[in-house]
């Protein structure tokens, strides 16, 4: 039997289990099993997968961050993209016009984003049907997913990209889960939970910790409402978290009555590339999402230049992180720094080392030795 037939066996088996208080061990064991089998269809050198592997087409890296556009064929990714940023990606009617990554800039608030518009992918893209594995595997390393929907047909076409993705690991709009696994000796296994546990009991963790042959580890679980696959996800460990917009284009097509329910879905901004409308929203959305730190350098004796602010990503603000985005030398030479705005105690400035983190906005005077 191939990887994809047994997945496709305990899919099967999974819809088929109703889940209760019997049935909740063995449920656990065909959730880590599924894991392990898709693990298997995604890692090249095990020759399990259906093919598509090999040469992905990621490119070159720029700006401060990456947006990657995902959606099935002719949903107007790369009429949104060549709009954006003047950067001419081939728009037709016909179907997977666009065959590789095509990279360009926008530039936001003075940050520059590279975005990538992506081929389209189908139902089955991370079983290695057509060029969707290597679609999925350059937006695995972006720091922004746009999930770009066709209005006429947004909530299937959502539903299957989103199975796609997370058949690879990615997960949207999802903070890491608040469990830890950690593995001992000897000593058999402990469970605490600092929450109820309303979506998992203990038979299906240890189901899954038996499956993955934990047989001596200690379970912390702090997230209300953890699931199975939540634990499956830390004990499996290569999960990406990436924040995701679904881009609901093509506005020009539907009536304000039908454009009222689609604003319904979470973290949806509906645009129209083709008339450009609502694009500001967009913009604006992707800025938030990015989560992205403006820090502006004050010389001495002179105004802060508020025209080119060095662009840091949160949890790698710190003004180590700010001094060494200028140049590696300037963290060595510095003595201390001043900073206002949000991250400063007092509003004349507050004098700090490399260590102290920075909020967007704030304006930095490097003092050296
Ligand atoms: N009505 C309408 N048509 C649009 C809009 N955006 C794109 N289109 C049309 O949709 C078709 C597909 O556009 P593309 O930009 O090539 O779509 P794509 O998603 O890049 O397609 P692939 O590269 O094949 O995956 C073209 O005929 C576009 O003119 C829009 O906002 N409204
Ligand atoms: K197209
Ligand atoms: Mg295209």
């Amino acid at each position: 039997m191939t990887t994809l037939q047994k997945i496709k066996e305990i899919e099967d088996e999974m819809a088929r289990t109703q889940k209760n208080k019997a049935t909740s061990y063995h449920l656990g064991q065909l959730k880590a099993k599924l894991a392990k089998l898709r693990r298997d269809l995604l890692d090249p050198t095990s020759g399990g997968g259906g093919g598509g592997g090999g040469v992905g087409f990621d490119v070159a890296r720029t700006g401060v961050a990456s947006v990657g556009f995902v959606g099935f064929p002719s949903v107007g990714k790369s009429t949104l993209m060549s709009k954006l940023t003047g950067t001419h990606s081939e728009v037709s009617a016909i179907d997977f016009t666009t065959l590789t990554t095509v990279p360009g800039t926008l530039k936001v608030h003075g940050a520059p984003i590279q975005i990538l518009d992506l081929p389209g992918i189908i139902e089955g893209a991370n079983d290695g049907r057509g060029r969707g594995r290597q679609v999925i595997a350059v937006a695995r390393t972006c720091n922004l997913i746009f999930i770009v929907l066709d209005v006429l047909k947004p909530l299937n076409d959502k539903r299957i990209i989103e199975a796609e993705l997370e058949g690879f690991g990615i997960r949207l709009n999802k903070k890491p889960p608040a469990i830890t696994v950690r593995k001992k000796d000897k000593g058999g296994i402990a469970i605490t939970n600092t929450v109820p546990l309303t979506n998992i009991d203990h038979d299906e963790i240890k189901a899954i910790l038996s499956e993955y042959k934990l047989s001596n580890c200690d379970v912390a679980i702090r997230q209300p409402n953890a699931t199975a696959d939540d634990l499956v996800d830390v004990i499996e460990g290569n999960r990406v978290y990436i924040p995701a917009i679904y881009v609901l284009n093509k506005i020009d097509a539907i009536s304000i009555e039908e454009l009222d329910l689609l604003y319904k879905i979470p973290h949806s901004v509906p645009i129209s590339s083709k008339e450009w409308l609502n694009i500001d929203e967009l913009i604006d959305r992707m800025w938030e999402r990015l989560d992205l730190v403006r820090v502006y350098t004050k010389p001495r004796k002179a105004p802060p230049d508020y025209s080119q602010p060095v662009v840091l990503r949160r949890g790698r603000s710190t003004v180590q992180d700010f001094c060494n985005s200028i140049h590696k030398e300037i963290a060595k030479q510095m003595k201390y720094a001043i900073v206002w705005g949000s991250s400063a105690k007092h509003a004349r400035g507050q004098k700090v080392g490399l260590d102290h983190v920075l909020e967007d906005e704030d304006v930095v005077h490097i003092v050296k030795k």
